[in-house]
């Protein structure tokens, strides 16, 4: 058995272990963080040079303190088993530990899962009984609710993280300045009949809201709209003709009756196209949308997904305002793909991106719907060529919100997303408000992981040219040394790639190439371990290495088989961003 040691502060609780520390002199100490969750802090410095020495400072730091956090003696420092170290040097969703054991590297799901929280599904039961079926990413929408409902939301997440050990990551999503309709003075829904007539108006409205009456959030409503433009629901769910101007009320027949939701976008369409002229004024980012990112600034989320991106100067502009205003953490912005503008615009926009979704919804109501699909397509493999993560996102299983069991076209969908190998997916209404957040959330779980297991035992990915993405030397070799890892590990059939990486990088790139195994991602920080959850294949695990492969081969590998998530004779691949090197090895 290996022998590790543990640290004891005066109060004899324990506080950090250190895993196989020869006993020797001269020992330099792992960096490693402390196993209580609660009291997460993380050695930086070990003062010691020599394990017999009688007080040895450690320095540490965490919950924003840093200082001496003990002293080494032959007191306080005692030898414990070696499972004891596993559990406390490394960090891996509790989720995707339980999968692995039970279905073995091969089979463990590679599309991620986004789930959009909601009415339905703010509860903490209910959030962890998503990170329980899978959620990788939770989506806050900042179109719904109060910045209170939101924090209460992020805190719920957070909580679960440190008390379950998950790693789900959050996004926010930006409200934007399209046009919108108002929240209908809290009621779920209106229903517009056939032939009715109802009243578009940029006046505030008292509740209880008068009959057949919508407020719309944009001013130059009435003067832009002209008698005869058709007005489109929600990308054409209700529609209605504009039949008469009166000051700031505008009075349309419905055409085409349904159901009108709060918030619903719209659009107006003239002669049979889309009237875009007013939207292209519209700012990308309202002055409502700079205080929601603040706010998604503050709480310290992962991802900012930008609505009804046009450009890529605004994503350049946000990215340079979230580096000024959050020193050091690294919130990746997502560029939403849902306007004809993005996608004129695509490439740039998501060259400036950390990511893109290819948000359909409204994607849907300013491209004609049988442009969608290629659409799609066409976002997905620019992602993939210039290693971006990429969403697709709504009404992958629409019917859910209220049926227990998805349409066969909606599978159809599912596996179509997941063949064309997007990192994730996302639910939307099917999660927020709808009846069955949990069995919508399993759909999207076992198809992907059908559809994966399915392509890739046929063979049937057709190979994709990727282009160098690199524009340093240093980052050109880390990326041949991804490319060549990922084939040699096809050709190898290894049961999985190992990537020890301190910013993500290595690891995306790895992700990028899409290989048959597991990549098994270790990183020394939660907010990149937590970034990492939103891409392809990637099993995100934190870990404190050092500048020696060999070592932390041998930390990883003794930690794992204390889990139980890696055995003797398994075939691996290691790759790392601190020594450029491919290394092949089976499991001691
Ligand atoms: N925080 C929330 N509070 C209340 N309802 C919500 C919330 N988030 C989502 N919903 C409900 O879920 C439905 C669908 O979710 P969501 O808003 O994510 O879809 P979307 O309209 O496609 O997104 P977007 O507005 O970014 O285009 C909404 O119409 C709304 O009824
Ligand atoms: C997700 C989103 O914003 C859309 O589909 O429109
Ligand atoms: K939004
Ligand atoms: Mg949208």
């Amino acid at each position: 058995m290996s022998q590790s040691l543990q640290f004891f502060t005066p109060s004899r609780s324990p506080y950090v272990i250190l895993p196989k520390l020869p006993a020797t002199s001269n020992v330099r100490f792992p960096v490693i963080n402390f196993p209580s969750r609660k009291h997460s802090i993380t050695i930086t410095k070990c003062l010691s040079s020599d394990l017999d020495a009688t007080s040895s400072q450690v320095l540490a730091s965490g919950n924003g303190q840093s200082g001496v956090a003990g002293v080494l003696s032959a007191d306080n420092v005692a030898a414990v088993p070696s499972h004891d170290s596993g559990a406390a040097g490394i960090e891996v969703d509790a989720v995707t530990e339980a999968e692995l054991k039970e279905n073995g590297f091969r089979s463990t799901r590679r599309t991620k899962l986004i789930c959009t929280i909601g009415p339905a599904t703010c509860g903490f039961e209910q959030l962890e009984a998503l990170a329980v079926g899978g959620m990788n990413v939770a989506r806050i929408n900042m179109c719904h609710g109060t910045r209170e409902w939101h924090q209460t939301v992020i805190e719920r997440v957070r909580r679960l993280n440190e008390e379950k050990g998950f790693a789900v990551a959050i996004m926010m999503d930006t409200e934007g300045s399209e046009i919108h309709m108002g929240d209908l003075g809290g009621d779920a829904s209106a229903k517009a009949e056939d032939g009715e007539i109802w009243t578009f108006t940029v006046r505030a409205l008292n509740s209880p809201r008068p009959e057949r009456t919508i407020n719309v959030n944009y001013d130059g409503f009435a003067e832009d709209v002209k008698v005869g433009d058709e007005l489109l629901v929600d990308g054409g769910m209700v529609r209605f003709e504009v039949i008469e101007k009166i000051g700031p009320d505008v009075k349309c027949r419905c055409t085409d009756p349904g159901l009108l939701l709060p918030r619903a976008n719209l659009t107006f369409w003239r002669d049979g196209s889309l009237v875009r002229e007013r939207n292209a004024m519209l700012p990308t980012i309202s002055s409502k949308d700079w205080l929601d990112i603040d706010f998604g600034i503050a709480a310290g989320v992962e991802f900012i997904a930008i609505s009804f991106v046009k450009s890529a100067e605004v994503i350049k502009h946000l990215k340079s305002y979230i580096a000024a205003r959050s020193r050091g953490s690294d919130i990746a912005v997502i560029a939403k793909i849902e306007s004809i503008d993005s996608l004129k615009n695509l490439e740039e926009i998501i060259q400036a991106s950390d990511g893109a979704m290819v948000a359909r919804g409204d994607l849907g109501a300013q491209i004609p719907l049988e442009q969608v699909p290629s659409a799609q397509q066409k976002i997905v493999q620019v992602c993939r060529e210039l290693n971006k993560p990429v969403i697709v996102a709504s009404q992958l299983l629409e019917s859910m919100i209220e049926y227990p069991t998805p349409t066969r076209a909606e599978v159809a969908d599912v596996s179509e997303a997941v063949r064309q190998r997007a990192d994730a997916l996302m639910l939307s209404g099917e999660s927020a408000m709808g009846q069955f957040p949990e069995k919508a959330l399993a759909v999207l779980r076992t198809v992907s992981v059908r559809i994966e297991k399915w392509w890739r035992e046929e063979k049937r990915h057709e190979a994709m040219e990727l282009p160098d993405v690199g524009t340093s030397f240093s980052d050109s070799i880390s990326e041949e040394i991804c490319n060549s890892a990922a084939k040699m590990a096809n050709n190898l059939e290894v049961d999985a790639l190992f990537v020890y990486t301190k910013t993500g990088h290595m690891a995306s790139l790895l992700s990028r190439c899409r290989p048959d195994c597991p990549i098994f991602a270790f990183t020394t920080t939660t907010s990149v371990r937590r970034r990492l959850n939103l891409q392809w294949g990637l099993i995100p695990f934190r870990l404190s290495f050092s500048d020696d492969m060999e070592s932390n081969l041998n930390k990883t590998f003794s930690l794992l088989k204390a889990r139980g998530m890696i055995k003797s004779g398994d075939l691996v691949i290691a790759v790392s961003d601190m020594l450029q090197s491919i290394q092949v090895m089976n499991v001691p």
